[in-house]
């Protein structure tokens, strides 16, 4: 049985429309209404025919839906709720798609106290935006972490991992609080990283910025990749995981620092005890397949 027959998706930008496409591909019948804040989205949403019924506010999106997936920037979620807030069907299950996850179920709680609220993380994404960004497999073969808070209807739980499982995820669940640490370090901070080695280069007194284009290979390219990811996603997540980031950039400095005192003193033996234990994490990850398991389809549009 389909876990859900209507969905609304509020924000229908790279993830909102990706999951709009992916509904519409692996379960047809089930009723997808869209809306997004901005009218040009709402209009290419339209053009592009990404869901049965793109409309122009956001109440009479979700007046019969069974199913709410808030896909905005984590810190508009709350303004986003308060937005469907009187329009909700009572029964209807609230989810999100936030980086972050218990600054958005703080927010949701204040707002929608009495509806049932599920939140979920669709580990998979890309450095692009937008509703032309978005692609039905992003998510396949992804992992999709589901959040939900103390004593939260257990049926409500399985119908939002069910949801995610049709689209192709893999769905783990875990505590809001475990949840930010773990993202804190595996994606939040090789962000933070990416945007200031970037940052740095370009400041380079006596490096032209023709030079960093042109001898931009391998590593800094990767870089480059990720410090191209939309500015207002990752302000938000930086300022509503701030307690989490901080602890690992904290931790991060300080083994930058042993890096650093091991160059200056030449302790060779340091360097290649560490850069030997990471390439065994690096080979470990591909050996597990944990390493773009769709490298087909993870950086293109369908
Ligand atoms: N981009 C990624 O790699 C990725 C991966 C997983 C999860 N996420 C999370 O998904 C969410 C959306 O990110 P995205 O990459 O799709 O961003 P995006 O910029 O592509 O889309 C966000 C959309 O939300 C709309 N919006 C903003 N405030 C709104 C409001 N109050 N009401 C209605 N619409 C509103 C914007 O107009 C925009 O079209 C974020 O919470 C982000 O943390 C992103
Ligand atoms: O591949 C990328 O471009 C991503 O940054 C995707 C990525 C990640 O860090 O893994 C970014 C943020 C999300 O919340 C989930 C996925």
């Amino acid at each position: 049985m389909l876990p859900f027959a209507r969905v609304a998706i509020i924000g229908l930008g790279l993830i909102g429309s990706s999951l709009a496409r992916a509904i519409r591909e692996a379960m047809p019948t089930v009723r997808v209404t869209g809306y997004d804040a901005d009218p040009d989205v709402r209009a290419v949403a339209r053009a592009i025919d990404l869901c049965d019924d793109v409309t122009d506010t956001a109440g009479a999106c979700v007046t019969d839906a069974e199913l709410v997936v808030l896909c905005v920037p984590v810190r508009a979620m709350g303004a986003a709720a308060a937005e469907i807030a009187v329009d909700l069907p009572d029964e209807a299950v609230i989810s999100d798609v936030g980086s972050c996850k218990a600054d958005v179920l703080a927010q949701l709680t204040a707002v929608l106290p009495d509806h049932r609220i599920i939140p979920a993380h669709p580990v998979a994404g890309t450095e692009n935006s937008g509703p032309e960004a978005g692609f039905a497999r992003l998510f396949r073969r992804r992992w999709c972490i589901v959040t939900p808070p103390a004593g939260a209807d257990p049926a409500a739980v399985e119908r939002v991992a069910e949801l995610w499982r049709r689209v192709g995820a893999d769905v783990e669940m875990m505590d809001p609080q475990h949840h930010d640490l773990v993202l804190a370090v595996t994606s939040h901070l090789p962000h933070l990283i990416a945007y200031t080695i970037v940052g740095t280069a370009s400041d380079l007194e006596g490096v032209t910025r023709s030079e960093v284009i042109k001898y931009s290979a391998g590593g800094f390219r990767d870089f480059t990749r990720i410090a191209a990811s939309d500015p207002t996603m990752w302000r938000d997540v930086f300022l509503a995981n701030k307690d989490a980031v901080l602890e690992m950039l904290q931790r991060f400095s300080e083994d930058l620092s042993a890096l650093q005192r091991a160059i200056r003193w030449n302790d060779g033996d340091a360097l290649f005890n560490l850069f030997t234990r990471t390439r065994a994490i690096r080979r470990s990850i591909v050996e597990q397949g944990q390493d773009d398991p769709a490298p087909d389809f993870g950086r293109r549009h369908d």
